[in-house]
C-alpha cells in the first residue's frame, strides 16, 4: 500500500535538515518522510564542510608555527597524519546516526534507500512507493571524473577526507574551493603538492588579487601551481602514474585527485519519468523553487542557480529548506551571502565582488593593510589586505579579505551590509572587543 506524506524530500542534507528543523520550530504537524541512501547528515558532516574543517583546525596550527618561526617560535607543530585521521574517524563515525535520529520526530520518519520518481506524485524506494503533496528534490552535487584516459586512477575529494595513509606526491586536478583546501591540508601534513589548473587563476570564486596571495603563500610553502594546463590523460607508471595535460606537460605522482568541479547529483533519480526539467548545472526551479512539475520542489546544491546569488554552501541549503518549510508564499529572496575559503591564508568575501567596483565611479574602493595594525603585526603576514566597497552614500555594499581570519572578519562585515545602515549609523551602534582582529572593522567603516 502506498505511504502518504505532507513532505518527501530526497537527500538528508543540509537542504534537508533546513527543512525538518524548520517544521520543528514551528511545532507543525505535517508529516515528512526523508530519504538518503547514503550517509545520513549529506555531503557537509560526511564528506565536506565538517571533516575538513576539522583537519584544518590542526593544519592551521601547524602553519601559524610556521610562520612565527624566527619570531620567538623555534620548531613548528608537525602533523601525524595517522593519529589526526584516527581522531576524526572518531569523531564523524556517529554523525550519520546523530543527524538520523535528529530528524526523526513523531511527524518525521527517515528512510535509508535510493528514491527514483514513479510518477509526478509518488517516488519508489526499497520497492514501496510513498506519496506526497510536496516532493523535494535536495540531491545535491557529486565529484566530477573527468572523461579522460586514466580516470579510473584519480581519487576525489571524499577519499582524501578518508585517506588512511599520507602518499608522498599528490597531484590535484583544478584549484577551486575543493582542491586548494585540501591542497593546504595535505601540503601542510608533509605531502609534495602539485595544483593543475585550466584557468590563469586558482579561486575562481573569490577577488583576483587575493586569490593570488592565497597562491604566493602556498607556492612559499613549496606547493607547485601549474595554470593553463588541462589535463587530458592519468597513466599508470612503474611506480605511481604521470598526469598528462593538452598543453604538452607531465607530471609524476603517488596519488591524483579530481578536485574539477562537482555536477548534479540526478542520475538515480528517474527524472524523466516525473518530466522534471534540468540543465547541466542542475534542476530548474522558478522563484519559489518549484520545478517545471507542480508539486516537485528543489532546494540546496542540486538546483542549478546563479552561484552570484545562491552559491552552493551550506548555509545556502539550509535557507531554501526552511523556506520550503515557511510554505514558499512570497518568492524566495536570498540574504547577503559571504564565502570564504579555508585554505592558509584564508579568503573571503561577501556582497559585491570588489573586480564588478573596480572603476566604476558609483563606489569609493577602500583598501587596508592588515599587517601595520598591531593587532595583526603578531601574525607575521605581510600580504592580509581587507577591501572595501562603499556606496554614495557611504554604506558598505562589499567586502573581501585575505588574511588568517578573513572568514570571521568577513561574517562581521556581513551584519553591516546586511544592516543597510550608513557606516556612520552602524559605529554608533558596536563597539567591538579591543584589540581582536575584528576590532580593525571599527576604523575600516569610515
Ligand atoms: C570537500 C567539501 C568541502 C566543503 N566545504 C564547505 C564549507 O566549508 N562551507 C560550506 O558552506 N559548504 C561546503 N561544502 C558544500 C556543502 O557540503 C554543500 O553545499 C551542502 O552539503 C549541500 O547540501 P544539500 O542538502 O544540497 O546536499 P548534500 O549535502 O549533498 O546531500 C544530498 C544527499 O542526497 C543523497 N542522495 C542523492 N541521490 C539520492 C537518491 N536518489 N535517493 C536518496 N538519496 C539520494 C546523497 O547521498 C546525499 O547524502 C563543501 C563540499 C565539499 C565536497
Ligand atoms: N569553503 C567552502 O565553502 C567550500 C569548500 C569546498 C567546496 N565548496 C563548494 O563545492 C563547489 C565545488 O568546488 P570545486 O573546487 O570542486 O569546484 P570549482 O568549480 O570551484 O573548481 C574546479 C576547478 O577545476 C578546474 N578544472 C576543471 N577541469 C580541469 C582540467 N581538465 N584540468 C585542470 N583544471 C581543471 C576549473 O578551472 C576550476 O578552477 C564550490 O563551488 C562550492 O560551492 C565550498
Amino acid at each position: 500500500m502506498t505511504k502518504q506524506f505532507d513532505y518527501i524530500v530526497i537527500g538528508s542534507g543540509p537542504a534537508a535538515f533546513g527543512l525538518t528543523t524548520a517544521l520543528k520550530e514551528q511545532q507543525s504537524t505535517k508529516t515528512a518522510l526523508i530519504i538518503d541512501n547514503d550517509r545520513f547528515g549529506g555531503t557537509c558532516p560526511n564528506y565536506g564542510c565538517e571533516p575538513k574543517i576539522f583537519l584544518e583546525g590542526a593544519v592551521r596550527n601547524v602553519l601559524i608555527g610556521q610562520q612565527l618561526q624566527g619570531r620567538g617560535i623555534q620548531q613548528a607543530a608537525k602533523i601525524d597524519w595517522a593519529a589526526l585521521m584516527a581522531a576524526k574517524q572518531a569523531t564523524f563515525a556517529p554523525y550519520p546516526d546523530n543527524a538520523q535520529s535528529a530528524m526523526t520526530t513523531d511527524y518525521v520518519q527517515t528512510l535509508q534507500g535510493t528514491a527514483t520518481f514513479a510518477d509526478t506524485k509518488t517516488v519508489l524506494v526499497n520497492g514501496q512507493a510513498y506519496q506526497a503533496d510536496k516532493i523535494v528534490i535536495a540531491t545535491g552535487l557529486k565529484a566530477n571524473h573527468l572523461p579522460i584516459q586514466g580516470q579510473e586512477y584519480t581519487h576525489s575529494s571524499n577519499d582524501v577526507l578518508d585517506l588512511a595513509e599520507l602518499p608522498k606526491r599528490v597531484t590535484f586536478i583544478g584549484s577551486g574551493y575543493v582542491g586548494m583546501e585540501l591542497a593546504t591540508v595535505l601540503s601542510a601534513a608533509g605531502a609534495q603538492v602539485e595544483v593543475i589548473e585550466h584557468s590563469p587563476h586558482a579561486l575562481g570564486a573569490f577577488y583576483p588579487d587575493h586569490a593570488a596571495i592565497v597562491v604566493k603563500q602556498m607556492t612559499q610553502r613549496g606547493i607547485r601551481f601549474h595554470f593553463g594546463q588541462s589535463v587530458n590523460a592519468v597513466r599508470q607508471m612503474a611506480t605511481g602514474f604521470t598526469v598528462e595535460t593538452a598543453e604538452g606537460q607531465h607530471y609524476d605522482s603517488d596519488y591524483v585527485i579530481d578536485s574539477s568541479g562537482r555536477v548534479p547529483n540526478i542520475d538515480r533519480l528517474a527524472l524523466d519519468v516525473a518530466g522534471v526539467a534540468t540543465d547541466r548545472h542542475g534542476i530548474l526551479v522558478d522563484d519559489h523553487l518549484q520545478t517545471n512539475v507542480a508539486g516537485i520542489y528543489a532546494a540546496g546544491d542540486v538546483i542549478s542557480k546563479d552561484p552570484a546569488v545562491a552559491p552552493q554552501l551550506t548555509p545556502v541549503a539550509q535557507f531554501e529548506g526552511e523556506y520550503l518549510a515557511a510554505g514558499a508564499q512570497a518568492p524566495i529572496a536570498y540574504p547577503v551571502m559571504a564565502t570564504g575559503s579555508f585554505t592558509f591564508p584564508q579568503i573571503a568575501q561577501v556582497g559585491m565582488p570588489v573586480a564588478q567596483a573596480v572603476g566604476n565611479s558609483d563606489y569609493r574602493i577602500k583598501r587596508l593593510a592588515l599587517s601595520p595594525d598591531f593587532a595583526y603585526a603578531g601574525t607575521n603576514d605581510e600580504d592580509a589586505e581587507l577591501v572595501g566597497i562603499f556606496d554614495q552614500q557611504n554604506r558598505l555594499v562589499g567586502a573581501s579579505e585575505v588574511s588568517q581570519t578573513a572568514t570571521d572578519d568577513i561574517n562581521q562585515l556581513a551584519g553591516v551590509i546586511g544592516s543597510g545602515q550608513t557606516v556612520a549609523d552602524w559605529r554608533q551602534q558596536q563597539l567591538y572587543i579591543f584589540p581582536t582582529l575584528a576590532s580593525k572593522i571599527k576604523y575600516f567603516l569610515a
